[in-house]
């Protein structure tokens, strides 16, 4: 550890505005920089990095090189295929088979981006890791303790995907876009450089899965195991048939197949018995939720409740709420209010303001 260079750092570079923008602001800042793009998504018959689409495409890689070779950067691109099949599409097809709702960009953010590539940063001696993440990092002087914070753009931040990183891996990163009050700001740096990937659309929710259609990749992957089942109303009693629970999530209203003379939405999903149940809206509601694998950032274990701000998935706003520890890394969490379509398997992020406080996996809804 002691021969990494604190001037040096890895930036994972997608050929998108915000890492090509991240490399120049860090090249302006006096790093020593390498650009990284890595090959992720695998798929079994075709390599499909050839496609025009996705975040490792050949186009992607393409465009983070040219971006490189315009900044006078070294780039590279690497293979992390197989450790990105096991911790984030492995678990995201598992997650889904289990009748949950996964989010792979937390497993890539804490294992992949990281993890493996702040490996690969320390193999090549740089200290630090960075992205284009809209996130703030910030070393808290009276307790040594690095704090994740909010990005000031607005409408952009990311913190949500990175609530359960470590201490260890939060010192090595860099997240230079934080401190930037909008996406425009950013795009408008790109074009002052002339770099041509200025007007590049915002990615995607799912690298992996470009046209969005997790259903049909799931069973293209997982075929045999995907059985059609009962839709049933909150009672119990058989409403219709559905197509297997991978197709459905808490609080979906659309693409049910079934026709109630009245809206119907998916209020839980029942994967031992492979039962779908159908509700009212106001039955998508929870007021209370136990979550585990939890983790907090600016301090290691809560001791007593805590009043914070909770997001139940990415783009919820935050609610007020009471967090109580509970035993094995677990927390229990009251809302003040009820929140729609709290799911299994989406992960709850707590907020104290600006400040992200932590958050975990969570496993049950409830009242
Ligand atoms: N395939 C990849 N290789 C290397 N780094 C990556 C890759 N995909 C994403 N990243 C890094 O993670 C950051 C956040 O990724 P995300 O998918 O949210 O892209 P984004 O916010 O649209 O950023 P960009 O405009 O750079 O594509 C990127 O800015 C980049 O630093």
């Amino acid at each position: 550890m002691n021969s990494l260079d604190k001037n040096k750092v890895v930036l994972g570079m997608s050929g998108g505005v915000d890492s090509s923008v991240a490399a120049y602001l860090l090249k302006k800042q006096g790093y020593e920089v390498i650009g990284v793009t890595m090959k992720v998504w695998q798929d079994d018959e075709e390599d499909n990095y050839e496609r025009e689409d996705g975040c490792c495409s050949l186009s992607a890689a393409e465009d983070a090189r040219r971006v490189a070779n315009k900044l006078d950067i070294p780039f590279y691109v690497m293979n992390f295929k197989s450790v990105f099949k096991e911790k984030v599409i492995d678990y995201f097809v598992d997650e889904y088979l289990h009748g949950r709702t996964p989010n792979p960009c937390i497993a890539c953010n804490k294992y992949i981006k990281f993890e493996e590539l702040l490996q690969k940063a320390h193999s090549l001696g740089a200290y630090y890791v960075a992205t284009g993440h809209y996130s703030r990092i910030v070393k808290d002087q009276k307790t040594n303790r690095y704090l994740i914070k909010k990005s000031l753009a607005k409408g952009k931040d990311q913190t949500y995907a990175m609530y359960n990183l470590t201490q260890d891996q939060l010192k090595h990163i860099l997240m230079p876009l934080g401190e930037y009050s909008s996406k425009e700001e950013i795009r408008n740096i790109a074009k002052s450089l002339g770099l041509d990937v200025a007007n590049k659309p915002d990615s995607q929710e799912i690298c992996f899965i470009p046209d969005n259609n997790y259903g049909r990749f799931i069973e293209k992957k997982e075929g045999a195991k995907i059985i059609p089942g009962n839709f049933v109303d909150t009672n119990g009693n058989i409403l219709g048939r559905h197509k297997g629970i991978i197709h459905y999530t808490i609080g979906q209203r659309k693409g049910l197949g079934i026709s109630l003379g009245k809206p119907a939405y998916v209020v839980d999903i029942i994967p031992e018995k492979n039962q779908v149940v159908l509700g009212d809206n106001k039955d998508a509601f929870k007021g209370k939720l136990i979550a585990k694998n939890i983790n907090f950032i600016p301090f290691d274990e809560l001791k007593s409740p805590m009043k914070v701000e909770a997001k139940v998935r990415y783009s919820a706003k935050p609610s007020v709420a009471t967090v109580y520890p509970l035993e094995e890394n677990r927390v229990k969490v009251e809302f003040d209010n009820p929140q729609r379509a709290v799911t299994p398997g989406q992960a709850v992020v707590f907020y104290n303001e600006n400040l992200l406080i932590g958050g975990g996996t969570i496993v049950k809804a409830f009242e």
